[in-house]
């Protein structure tokens, strides 16, 4: 080296060094105030709303980043043996093909534009047909990436899906992460869409970082193994350390100017998410909706949301404006003009002798130059096409940062809900006020507290001992309460709306959590719960009735069945619809009154211990409803009762009532008595319903008569005097 060569290249590297020392320093203290905003943040925020779009995008991309992947492709390939490994490793070979077809190509595209500067046509002809032959493996290599690439995001989405369902249906969590945890507002978004999403950006990005990571380092032994070639030229031993600093500030001056997509992109997920949960609203509600000619309300709500979705999309979409105009100004233009000024160095600054094989045709070697030309320029390009996508993956890892984030937080979540640990937020408006006004409830639990009471499995009985009923919201409906209900108690349960009727038989049921106090009761299986409106589930008529048997599960045949419809007098269905293996859409075919009969039959199919019937007769006749309360009593079964219905008093023999105020009273029911007393108070309450109407009428007639209010008495007695 000459010594200018090595002043410029001491300058070259102390620049460099000042250069990278000051980004470092500025990270740093961008570091420290984005931690300082986020301590404070969190101080500020009292509810617990951990929705994946809260999380910082910074932090997201660094360590947590890493974690979430780690753990979420442990899941995708399980072992080095599975499919996913496999698609994995054949998408790799694929695009490493693909690496050294583009580089086969390009110096067969310098070969061509030789032949033709030497106006060779044997040499061409002989190149072209090369190339033609090597386009067909190529366009199949091509076309190989993109199968691996669908097949691989496949394989994974239904490694990924797989996983997802076993968790959200083992122990009940699909129950609890709705109705005991706030953390996830729209699982079904998260099962469908987040993992589509994710596992199509994850292939996807695997694919655009790794093919770019090959070309490069291809490319640029390709590259080095040319400039070897050119012992003559000067100034081409600086070239990798200039490439260096122009990659290192195009990606520092992206990364800096880079808006926060992976934040962007989570919070429009979600929002996506919260719309398409009103449409579902809609759905299930549409009769209730129709008869109330409430679509207006409907429509209003559904375009508030519609507008926040699309004034998400439309921030993005600006946002993508600049950056992307920034990233081809960058990576296309100003990239390109540093590859022309590179290719032109060893052209330059060459003083060897004449470069030529052809001394006659070429003797100025201008063919050899040209071919030369042709391929570092084809090189450059795939090389710079290669570093562009590399650098502009970055904002397309911050989107994958968004959606790793919320699938890590929906397993997470499905995770802490099936092993009982909660967090649920207070009821909040969009303005952060607080809701809760319930003015019976007297207490609040804290929050997020763990559920410390025990359950016990009995072999018959039901024992509370000091069990409170507490909502998931941690209302306190009653503080403690102790009973012991055996399989020959037919229980009925009343009291005010909202006193803690259902929420008993949830607890009883293990829906639940218990929060203290112990409580006893048989296996789940022993209960059946029939509620007001009965889940019709999809498939035949038979399915409703073994309901959550399947057919396959069946221990009964037809006969049987027939009876058990009988017992709710039901039979007639079976004709009408077409027969037992009729498959309908049940919920809305039948009657509100036939559902709940057909919900009834499911007690005589299971015949549990105990029948939780949570008002599930308010729409069947008197008389039938009778008939079903004898035939399911002379089976055995202990009918435990949620009813406002005086008629089926008869067929209990106990009574627990709530009062609305956390107070509870348990006792044997004595159905004569108490009927005699509600009919002395029924009588009592119409002799005083018609006392206002009798008082009124008395003032009109003082007034027709002139007589003052205090007159009556004093007249009449003056009259007689
Ligand atoms: N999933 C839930 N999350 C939070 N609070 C709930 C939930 N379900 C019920 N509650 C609250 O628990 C209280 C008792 O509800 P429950 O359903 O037990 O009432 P109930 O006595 O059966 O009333 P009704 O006669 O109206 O059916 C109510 O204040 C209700 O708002």
């Amino acid at each position: 080296m000459n010594p200018i060569q090595t002043r410029r290249a001491k300058i070259l590297a102390i620049s460099s060094s000042f250069a990278l020392i000051i980004y470092l320093i500025r990270r740093y203290r961008r570091y420290v105030i984005l931690k300082k905003r986020q301590s404070f943040a969190n101080r500020q925020v009292t509810t617990t709303s951990n929705t994946p779009s809260a999380l910082p995008i910074k932090k997201a991309l660094n360590k947590q980043f890493f974690h979430q992947l780690r753990v979420i492709v442990r899941i995708l390939i399980p072992r080095l043996r599975s499919d996913s490994f496999l698609l994995l490793i054949t998408h790799l070979a694929t695009l490493l093909t693909r690496t050294f077809l583009s580089i086969y190509i390009a110096h067969l595209d310098g070969a061509i534009v030789k032949s033709l500067v030497q106006r060779n046509a044997r040499d061409f002809l002989r190149a072209i047909s090369i190339f033609l032959t090597v386009a067909l493996p190529a366009s199949f290599i091509n076309s190989a990436i993109r199968f691996a690439e669908s097949k691989l995001a496949l394989a994974f989405r239904s490694k990924l899906t797989r996983y997802a369902y076993e968790a959200y249906f083992r122990n009940q969590t699909y129950f609890r992460v709705t109705n005991l945890d706030s953390r996830l507002l729209t699982p079904d978004q998260n099962l469908t869409d987040d993992i589509e999403t994710f596992t199509t950006t994850l292939t996807h990005l695997f694919s655009h970082l790794t093919k770019p990571f090959f070309d490069v380092a291809i490319i640029s032994w390709s590259l080095i193994a040319m400039v070897r070639q050119r012992k003559n030229a000067r100034g081409l031993k600086e070239v990798p350390a200039m490439l260096a600093v122009i990659i290192s500030v195009t990606f520092m001056a992206l990364r800096r100017l880079s808006p926060h997509f992976g934040k962007l992109v989570s919070e429009e997920a979600r929002r996506r998410g919260v719309l398409r949960f009103a449409h579902t609203r809609v759905i299930a509600n549409a009769e209730e909706i129709a008869f109330f000619d409430g679509h207006e309300v409907e429509k209003n709500w559904i375009f508030k949301l519609y507008d926040q979705l699309r004034e998400q999309t439309s921030l993005i979409i600006t946002k993508k404006l600049w950056f992307i105009m920034l990233e081809q100004f960058l990576m296309k233009y100003f990239w390109h003009a540093c590859g022309m000024v590179f290719i032109a160095i060893p052209f330059l600054t060459y003083d060897g002798p004449a470069e030529t094989d052809d001394p006659i045709g070429d003797p100025l070697g201008i063919s050899t130059r040209t071919e030369a030309f042709t391929i570092s320029k084809n090189l450059l390009a795939s090389g710079a096409d290669a570093l562009e996508r590399i650098i502009s993956s970055y904002k397309e890892i911050a989107e994958l940062a968004g959606h790793t984030n919320r699938v890590y937080t929906m397993l997470n979540v499905f995770d802490e809900c099936s092993h009982e640990h909660y967090q649920k937020a207070s009821v909040t408006t969009h303005e952060g006020h607080h809701e809760h006004a319930l003015s019976n409830i007297k207490k609040k639990m804290t929050l997020n507290q763990r559920a410390e009471g025990q359950i016990i499995e009995s072999e018959r009985d039901i024992i509370a001992d000091n069990v409170p009923i507490i909502t998931p919201n941690g209302d306190i409906i009653v503080e403690s309460l102790s009973l012991t209900i055996t399989p020959n108690m037919h229980v009925l349960i009343t009291g005010p709306n909202g006193c803690g009727k259902s929420s008993f038989f949830r607890i009883v049921r293990g829906l639940w959590p218990i929060y203290s106090g112990r409580l006893h009761r048989p296996k789940p299986s022993s209960f059946f719960l029939i509620p007001q409106r009965p889940y019709m589930c999809p498939g035949t008529l038979r399915d409703q009735i073994i309901y959550p048997h399947t057919a396959n599960q069946a221990f009964v045949d037809d006969n049987e069945l027939m009876e058990i419809l009988n017992n709710v007098e039901l039979q007639q269905i079976v004709q009408r619809e077409g027969g037992l293996n009729a498959e309908r859409d049940w919920k809305d075919i039948l009657s509100g009154g036939e559902k709940q009969r057909l919900g009834l039959a499911r007690i005589f199919y299971h015949k549990p211990k105990y029948a939780l019937l949570d008002e599930c007769t308010s729409a069947v006749s008197i008389d039938v409803e009778g008939k079903i309360y004898e035939r399911a009593k002379a089976l055995g079964i202990s009918l435990l009762t949620i009813t406002h219905r005086p008629s089926l008093w008869a067929y209990h023999t106990h009574l627990l009532q709530f009062d609305g105020d956390g107070r509870w009273t348990f006792e044997v029911l004595n159905t004569e008595k108490r009927l005699t007393l509600k009919g002395e108070k029924e009588r009592l309450e119409s002799q005083l319903a018609g006392v206002p109407e009798i008082q009124q009428r008395l003032t009109e007639l003082r007034q027709l008569l002139g007589e003052g209010p205090e007159e009556n008495g004093q007249n009449e007695d003056s009259d007689g005097d």
